[in-house]
């Protein structure tokens, strides 16, 4: 077997859409995952699986409405950055888009809180390990 060649089951590549939702302030949203979910307590940016047949701004569009509560449009959706990360199982490769133009008010449907932190005190809450190297990003626009 040559040193190249995989030795287990290769890993299924997982497309998850995220939204790094922003206030007036410059705050952005990031949202508690519930218990008994992979990764539970940890903060996360709304977001969730593409469906067969989504576009990834779709997906965003969607997991807002389901999550949160508030609509918005795929043109409000400007693309920022992406996480591609290794996780147990499966590979991750998440889009981040950025949303300033929203309608209501986020409410935690699905998750066990929010909260509304500046990007430079991202760093304090406890966030899947995919997601660091996406801070950076944010702290740079906003
Ligand atoms: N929405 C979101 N998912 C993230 C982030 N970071 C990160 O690693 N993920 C991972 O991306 C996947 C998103 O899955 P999901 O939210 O649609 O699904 P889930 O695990 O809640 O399960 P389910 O919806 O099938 O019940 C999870 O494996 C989650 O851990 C993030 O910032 N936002």
């Amino acid at each position: 077997m040559s040193i190249d060649e995989p030795t287990s089951q290769p890993r299924k590549l997982l497309l998850v859409a995220a939204c790094a939702l922003v206030d007036a302030d410059g705050r952005v949203l990031i949202a508690q995952r519930p218990e008994g979910k992979q990764l539970a307590g940890m903060w996360e940016f709304p977001g969730g699986k593409v469906e067969a047949g989504e576009t990834p701004e779709e997906t965003v569009v969607r997991e807002l409405a389901e999550e949160l509560g508030i609509e918005t449009k795929t043109a409000c959706l400007a693309p920022l950055t992406f996480a591609s990360h290794s996780y147990e199982g499966f590979n991750l490769l998440m889009p981040l888009f950025v949303c300033r133009r929203f309608w209501g008010t986020p409410q935690p449907l699905e998750h066990q809180a929010l909260k509304w932190v500046r990007p430079n005190k991202l760093r304090d809450y406890d966030m899947p390990p995919a997601d660091a190297p996406l801070i950076p990003f944010l702290i740079d626009l906003l």
